[in-house]
């Protein structure tokens, strides 16, 4: 329960959560006891029994239900009379516009990924509502405050690209490739030929889990007469033929997504049922060397197979797996150099796209993507929100001086495990928060509209309904409520090159981009470029602005803090960014300079709540004696603000 003052503060808030997953949950119940008695709480997915371990409101019984409301009717068990209003459904849909926005005094976000994130961000700045965001993997943790005016916003330093994955996504609901390979790898390659006795959460279904682990087992344990062909196509009917027909019953999940098509094997390969083996004459007999590819006569690993061709390799790596790599069974994990394991994953990746709609890849594409599920950490979760909870009543007394970043930590730095932060301005470069215009550089004489929408407009500027101006002429709109003709024109616009539209885009112009749910709009500078690197600018253009340019950035790590003014004088100069321990954590009054240690902590930068794969490397303990100029010490004595060494 919060203390008098705050309590004054939080009693006659309202708050808006953003997510009821792993976070959501603590946050709720922190939100509860700490005195809070208006939350409005929007979420889009039902509970899933993977949720169940973490999510403590949630129960067996409410599996498939909105976690949204269940969570509410979960906290009004123990906090009765205190408004708790669900919305379940997509904080991206319309009717979550500014307006509604406008109605809370502080907006916590519990989200599990950058789109939806980058969206709220946007809302509160055109709301002008305060956001506190969050996201843990793991060990690892932060909390962030943005507040128009005073903060940076979420948006002002670019974001690494997540190569993390919420396990929901791997197991129900995967929309990239990546996905499945994940799913592939880590969970069903394991359970064939890894330890049988691991935790897996390919054994679990939402609506049905017991029937369906049950099904499992039966599905998995092989006996040792039982024919190998006969065998792997039960497995790949269970897997991408019942497991998605399960999944297909939970009517919620697919409510605002496509839905998955079940894949048997009597439909892909017709007549291929019986004596579908490859050669094993081409096989060599060294067992490293044994490969589905080479048994069936598939040469180039760049061409990109088919569903069919996916399926008889799938079908002949699991064989030659049992036949000739016997004695590996059980104790397998995946390597990136086994040749039939990578066969198999990405055999299987590419069924799984197939049924999901995502593009197929090629066996040397699918072994360049990498990834590890990281567990969720109940704890964690619930240190976050309890940092959430304390930086929102801080928000809410407008205590803007004592705003901190909390970043929680794997392994303790400077003894601590969570490490304060004195947030940043906004960057005055950043094209969200401030009106600086951004420099594309594309090929006009190629590139086509539809090109620059899907890999700048959503992809980089993540705007979902956008609207793109030429000067005052309408080039690109979407909407329900274009006129036909209107919308026949924009649809012919798409597929012209950006020089030959009706008004051409060419070097010098300047499109406006306005995203209106978002009430958010920027400024493009095009510049017309010939060639890009393929390896390098993949997009084949390059959008640049608002990232920190290189000396500003070097600036902020090399400039020295021989001022000995306050942590707060300090925060004011956006050279010195620094690290001291803020009174809500209870920590001394340590403060050094930003310096590698913030490059860790912005590495580490979270994207995502809940289980994942990861590549994400944890930021490291800083040894204390590196760049030591860095480093400064105030302590919490009269002296206070005199700078010394730390040792
Ligand atoms: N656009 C969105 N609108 C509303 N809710 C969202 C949106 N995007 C994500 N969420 C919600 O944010 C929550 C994030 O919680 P969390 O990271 O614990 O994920 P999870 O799906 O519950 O767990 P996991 O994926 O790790 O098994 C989820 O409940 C998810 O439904
Ligand atoms: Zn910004």
């Amino acid at each position: 329960m919060a203390s008098e003052p705050q309590l004054e503060a939080v009693k006659g808030a309202k708050v808006l959560m953003v997510g009821a997953g792993g976070i959501g949950c603590e946050l709720l119940k922190t939100l509860a006891l700490s005195g809070f008695q208006d939350i409005h709480i929007i979420d889009m997915d039902t509970i899933e029994v993977s949720n169940l371990n973490r999510q403590f409101l949630f129960r067996q019984c409410h599996v498939g239900q909105s976690k949204a409301k269940v969570a509410r009717d979960a906290v009004l068990r123990f906090r009765p009379h205190i408004n708790i209003t669900p919305y379940h459904a997509n904080v991206k849909d319309p009717e979550f516009n500014v307006d509604f926005f406008k109605q809370f005094n502080v907006v916590l976000n519990g989200l599990d990924n950058l789109d939806a994130r980058r969206h709220v961000n946007r809302l509160c700045l055109a709301a002008e509502v305060p956001l506190v965001e969050s996201g843990t993997t793991g060990f690892l943790g932060q909390v962030t405050v943005h507040v128009k005016g005073k903060t940076e916003c979420y948006e002002c330093q670019p974001k690494p690209i997540p190569k993390t994955y919420p396990i929901c996504t791997i197991t129900s609901t995967p929309s990239k490739f990546v996905h499945c390979i994940v799913w592939a790898k880590d969970l069903l390659f394991a359970k064939l030929f890894g330890d049988k006795n691991q935790d897996n959460d390919l054994n679990v279904h939402s609506g049905d889990a017991d029937n369906a682990s049950r099904h499992m087992e039966d599905v998995f344990d092989r006996s040792v007469d039982e024919d190998l062909e006969k065998y792997g196509q039960k497995i790949y009917d269970h897997v991408f033929g019942y497991n998605i027909e399960i999944a297909l019953t939970n009517e919620e999940t697919w409510r605002n997504r496509r839905k998955p098509t079940p894949i048997y094997i009597k439909d892909v390969l017709p007549d291929n049922l019986s004596g579908q083996n490859g050669n094993l004459e081409n096989c060599t007999t060294e067992e490293s060397a044994v490969s589905a590819m080479s048994s069936l006569g598939f040469k180039n690993s760049q061409d990109v197979w088919s569903l069919a061709e996916s399926s008889k390799i799938f079908l002949e790596a699991l064989r030659l797996f049992f036949e000739k790599r016997h004695k590996d069974i059980g104790n397998l994990t995946f390597d990136k150099d086994d040749q039939l394991a990578v066969e198999f994953v990405t055999a299987a990746a590419n069924i799984r796209a197939s049924s999901f709609g995502i593009p197929l890849h090629s066996l040397f594409e699918a072994k360049g993507i990498a990834g590890n599920i990281v567990h969720a950490v109940a704890t964690t979760n619930a240190i976050i929100a309890g940092l959430i909870v304390i930086e929102a009543i801080k928000v809410l007394k407008d205590d803007y001086k004592n705003y901190r970043m909390t970043y929680c930590l794997e392994h303790p730095t400077r003894k601590m495990l969570l490490m304060p932060v004195v947030p940043f301005e906004a960057n005055k470069s950043c094209y969200v928060c401030s009106e600086t215009p951004l420099l594309l550089e594309i090929n006009t004489h190629s590139s086509k509209l539809r090109d620059f929408i899907e890999k700048i407009v959503k992809n980089k500027l993540g705007m979902s309904s956008p609207l793109i101006m030429h000067g005052s002429t309408l080039i690109y709109e979407v909407g329900d409520d274009l006129e036909e003709d209107v919308a026949a024109n924009y649809s012919l616009n798409l597929d012209k090159v950006l020089a030959e539209l009706p008004t051409p885009v060419t070097s010098g112009t300047i499109l406006t981009i306005e995203d209106l749910q978002q009430e958010f709009s920027c400024n493009i500078n095009i510049k017309h470029r010939e060639d890009f690197d393929e390896e390098n600018e993949p997009d084949g253009m390059v959008l640049s602005g608002w990232t920190m340019a290189s000396t500003e950035k070097d600036n902020r790590i090399m400039s020295n803090g021989e001022s000995t003014s306050t942590a707060l004088e300090m925060q004011g100069n956006t050279d010195d960014i620094e690290i001291t321990a803020g009174e809500p954590i209870g920590l001394g009054g340590i403060k050094r300079k930003h310096s590698e240690t913030s490059e860790r902590l912005e590495e580490a930068s979270l994207t995502h709540t809940g289980s994942s794969s990861a590549n994400q490397a944890p930021p490291e303990d800083v040894d204390d004696n590196e760049e030591e100029d860095d480093l400064v010490l105030l302590d919490n004595d009269p002296e206070i603000g005199k700078k010394k060494r730390l040792k």
